[in-house]
């Protein structure tokens, strides 16, 4: 089973080591992501989710271990455009309206003519910016421009989504609206790396990393970690292993 998932990998952590300074961020980290599958990684703040999923974006150097995307050693530029990213923090041009940023995005990632303006158009009806396309980005509110930030990660039709917290600031309607989303993709084969702290999307990740301190200190389907530590929450599994409240 490990060694089909391994094969199936899409992605690869080594030994990942990851300083900022003298400071190890990142401690001996290695997992792998299958094709389709959605990993949920839980952790404190400052546990070093953030760092993580920037070295697997390619958005951050490392000092130790190897990241492989689809097989390339990263950081490699071919394989970014494969990778759809999510920032916590907007990587949005403020000045341009929420079409024309989808627009600029859409020439970077060489998404052209009739297939450009059907993608942009299918992406604002999912992220509900339809009717608030021709407003400048600065006029959005925070859960607007999350909601951007997800329309242009998906943009270029990725293998492989990196969401960094992408439903903070977004209701809960629309929230479960996201997850459908993401389960539909996931149904199609798009791997997905997503970082959280809500607990009821943490449940329906197929598996789940919980880091602590740099480390990863458990990794197992929802269901296993809550078996193994004999309880009925992630939250409380979270705090058996040693973990503190997400
Ligand atoms: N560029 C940087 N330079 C120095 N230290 C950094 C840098 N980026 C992150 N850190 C530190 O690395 C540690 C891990 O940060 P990271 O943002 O990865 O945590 P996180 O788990 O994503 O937190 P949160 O849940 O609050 O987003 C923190 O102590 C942070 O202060």
């Amino acid at each position: 089973m490990e060694s089909k998932r391994v094969q199936d990998a899409v992605v690869e952590v080594r030994h990942l080591v990851q300083k900022f300074g003298k400071r190890v961020v990142l401690d001996d980290v290695s997992f792998t992501i299958g094709r389709g599958e959605i990993l949920g990684l839980l952790g404190p703040s400052g546990s070093g989710k953030t760092t993580l999923v920037k070295t697997i974006a390619a958005v951050g150097e490392y000092v130790g271990g190897e990241v492989l995307v689809l097989g390339r050693k990263m950081p490699d530029y071919g394989t970014i455009a494969r990778i759809g990213y999510m920032a916590q923090a907007d990587a949005l041009y403020h000045d341009l309206t929420g079409y024309d940023n989808l627009v600029f995005f859409a020439e970077l990632f060489g998404v052209k003519g009739a297939k450009r303006k059907q993608r942009i158009g299918e992406l604002l009806e999912l992220v509900q910016l339809s009717e608030h396309a021709k407003r400048p980005v600065q006029t959005y509110s925070g859960g607007m421009k999350r909601r951007l930030s997800l329309a242009v990660a998906l943009l270029h039709e990725p293998e492989i989504l990196i969401l960094d917290e992408p439903t903070v600031g977004i209701d809960p309607v629309l929230r479960k609206d996201f997850w459908r989303e993401f389960l539909r993709l996931k149904e199609q084969g798009v791997s997905i790396l997503i970082t959280t702290h809500v607990m009821d999307e943490a449940e329906q990740c197929d598996r789940l990393g919980l880091i602590r301190e740099g480390k990863l200190i458990a990794l197992g389907t929802p269901a296993r970690l809550k078996e193994e530590t004999g309880t009925a929450t992630i939250e409380e599994a979270f705090l058996r292993y040693g973990g503190v409240q997400a």
